[in-house]
């Protein structure tokens, strides 16, 4: 179906994933979207700059802003990442505005994830903690492949990012848990480890352990082990730049602009996998 040509505002606009976006859209023309506006946090000293010289790709004719209600007439869809907090206020805003959005933000607590789900109610919302087409193979293949092993094998998670990251376990890390945990009929909160600081037992069965390593400019790495007597399997997923997030997300958005009904969206609605 063809796609009608839309404007999309983009929150974090100069973060590590709001500059890769903003690069993206302007190095492969993308004829269906524009960008319309790029929203930063208040205060932000580049305000009313041109935000394609802030980043170093030259004058774009978008200037900087760290409203979004100054731009409320001027956009179909948000992008945003951010943090969770921020999040949840751009939802509002675009609940009340009729906007949809495409979340990268990870870090929700359940009280936040709750949150989101009351606004699809009123909004159409793709979330995703990973664009990328890989980790999301990669999901799709776990909901086949765990139930045949899940409960013979050990199941730990390990994520691998930047120095900058704040959260942890990643986002992705924790929806490898949940989709292993929903195929093994799991109740999540209770399987997954977090940490085994000051444990003085052996591990149990059907545990999800997370482990976080934050290291330098690491980009995202992610691997899944199942681990018996006598044998691994491991899936690992690495990303060396943030141009496949950056593809997802656009094209999460261009998925959700030719929906016509409200409701919360992942990317395997997108891929339809
Ligand atoms: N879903 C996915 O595929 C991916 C998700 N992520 C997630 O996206 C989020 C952002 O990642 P990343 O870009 O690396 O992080 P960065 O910290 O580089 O970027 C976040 C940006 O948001 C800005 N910001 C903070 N508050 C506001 C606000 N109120 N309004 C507008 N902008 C605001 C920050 O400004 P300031 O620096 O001044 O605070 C910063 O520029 C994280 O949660 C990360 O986990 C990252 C990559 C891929
Ligand atoms: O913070 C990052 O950089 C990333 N965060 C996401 C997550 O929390 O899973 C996705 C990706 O790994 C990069």
């Amino acid at each position: 179906m063809q796609i009608q040509p839309f404007k999309i505002a983009i929150s974090g606009a100069l973060g590590k994933m709001g500059k890769n976006l903003i690069k993206e859209l302007y190095t492969n023309h993308y004829k269906d979207i524009s960008l319309s506006a790029a929203i930063v946090k208040k205060g932000n000293n580049l305000v009313k700059k041109d935000i394609g010289k802030a980043i170093g790709i030259g004058k774009i004719g978008i200037s900087i802003t760290d409203s979004i209600k100054s731009k409320e007439n001027n956009f179909d869809l948000l992008i945003d990442f951010t943090n969770p907090n921020n999040t949840i206020k751009n939802l509002n805003f675009c609940a009340l505005n009729n906007k949809k959005i495409v979340i990268g933000t990870t870090g929700f607590s359940e009280a936040h994830i709750k949150i989101i789900k009351t606004f699809s109610k009123s909004i159409g919302i793709v979330i995703s903690p990973n664009y990328s087409i890989g980790i999301n193979i990669i999901l799709n293949l776990l909901k086949k492949t765990t139930p045949i092993i899940g409960e013979k094998f050990d199941i730990e998670i390990v994520d691998i990012h930047h120095r900058e990251k704040k959260d942890a376990p990643s986002g992705t890390s924790i929806e490898i848990g949940k989709v292993i945990s929903k195929s093994m009929n799991w109740n999540f909160h209770e399987k997954a480890i977090y940490s085994r600081n000051n444990r003085t037992e052996k591990r149990k069965n059907n545990e999800i352990g997370f482990s976080s390593i934050r290291a330098g400019d690491i980009v995202g790495e992610h691997k899944v082990i199942f681990a018996n007597s006598g044998e691994q399997i491991e899936i690992t997923h690495k990303a060396t730049n943030r141009l496949p997030f950056s593809k997802g997300a656009i094209q999460a958005a261009q998925w959700l602009m030719l929906q016509k009904k409200t409701g919360l969206f992942n990317m395997s609605n997108v891929l339809n996998i």
